[in-house]
């Protein structure tokens, strides 16, 4: 059975996605697509030359020949569409953040709760990368000892003058708030924000860059750098530091030059390359699942709920410059209970 999905928004990663799906994965294709801006969603079926239907959302839902939607329009308009989405009983690939307040997650895990199964699948996709689920298994396996520390660098090489200093938080840390609680099996339990200089790069309104204290309900310290005028590239680095040793994210396998008495090797310019791979497997394991019947089996809405609560918090702390702490309003659902 081929998966019929219905895609909302199509900027960026909607682009990506509908590509990676049409060319790459096996078992899905782009059935409908909408954005807030048709004209936008025309343009991205044309560019790819595939007979999707374009229509408002409300019609996109509607229709009972889609199976899933994939959402990646901006943040803030998640939320609605999840909850529309799991009400016309359609599976959700949703890209990070699941939604930018935290009773805006409670509403989506409260509605997938009402049906007692998952329903969706938030866009976490480091923990489909090879080098993240390395990490996890090398201190899963116990021969490091318990994890003490984490350092996490998340530098973008410029960011426009739309961003801002909350999205730090809510746009680039939030995959550090993720990947880092599922690699040390823990939960946050307070979390402090430091401004070092601004770089000249940043716009008067970004505070860039940023850095994070985060500290787990066992005691580990996170240190999570967000740096997004960087200039150079895409940078993502983590270092785990244990009882017995260390272990790091590898180097990213790409070409080394050794020219004019200089030994030099290419850093991505953005997420797209960087995390490919990643990507591809995260839908894949979406589609394998929704075309089996079965729940999703990535990130939950439980740990976006998770991530979105912590990042609040982090915001918080970019206001007060004190500690901040992270504490849930609702429980874990049972349906999705013990899967870190
Ligand atoms: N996982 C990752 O590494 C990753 C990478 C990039 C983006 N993202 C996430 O994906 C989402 C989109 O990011 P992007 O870079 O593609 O942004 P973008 O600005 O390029 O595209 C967003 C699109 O959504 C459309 N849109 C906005 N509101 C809408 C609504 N209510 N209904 C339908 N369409 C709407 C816009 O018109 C635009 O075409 C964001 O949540 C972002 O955080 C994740
Ligand atoms: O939406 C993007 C995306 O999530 C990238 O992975 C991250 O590095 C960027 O900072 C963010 O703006």
């Amino acid at each position: 059975m081929t998966i019929r999905f219905g895609v909302i928004g199509t900027g960026a990663i909607g682009r990506e996605h509908m590509r990676r799906i049409t060319q790459k994965l096996l078992g899905g294709e782009i059935a409908a697509v909408t954005d807030i801006d048709l004209s936008a969603a025309r343009k991205a079926v044309e560019e790819l030359g595939i007979e999707a239907r374009i229509y408002p959302e409300e019609e996109l839902l509607a229709d009972r020949s889609i199976d899933a939607v994939i959402i990646t329009s901006w943040g803030p308009a998640h939320e609605a569409s999840v909850l529309a989405a799991i009400a016309a009983g359609k599976y959700v690939f949703v890209e990070k953040p699941l939604a930018t307040t935290i009773e805006g997650c409670e509403r989506i895990v409260q509605a997938e709760e009402k049906i007692g199964r998952r329903m969706v699948q938030v866009g976490y996709m480091r923990r489909y990368d090879r080098g993240y689920q390395a990490l996890k298994s090398v201190v899963a396996c116990g021969e490091l000892g318990s994890p003490l520390m984490v350092r996490c660098t998340h530098r973008n090489a410029a960011v426009d003058e739309r961003y801002t200093t909350e999205m730090a938080v809510l746009d680039t840390l939030v995959h550090e708030l993720d990947v880092t609680r599922w690699l040390v099996g823990d939960d946050y339990a307070e979390v402090q924000a430091v401004f070092p200089r601004r770089t000249k790069y940043a716009h008067e309104a970004l505070q860039d860059p940023q850095i994070f204290l985060l500290r787990t309900q066992t005691g580990i310290v996170i240190t999570a750098e967000v740096f997004v005028n960087c200039r150079y590239g895409y940078d993502i680095q983590c270092e785990i530091v244990c009882e017995e040793g260390t272990v790091s994210l590898p180097a990213e396998a790409s070409v080394e030059f050794k020219h004019d008495a200089l030994h030099k090797r290419a850093v991505p310019q953005d997420w797209k390359l960087r995390f490919a791979d990643a990507y591809d497997a995260e839908l894949q394991d979406f589609i394998n699942q929704v075309e089996r019947c079965n729940e999703p089996q990535g990130p939950s809405a439980w740990d976006g709920y998770l991530a979105t609560l912590a990042a609040e918090a982090c915001v918080r702390a970019q206001k007060s410059q004190g500690w901040e702490s992270v504490t849930p309003g609702i429980s874990q659902p049972k349906f999705i209970a013990g899967r870190v």
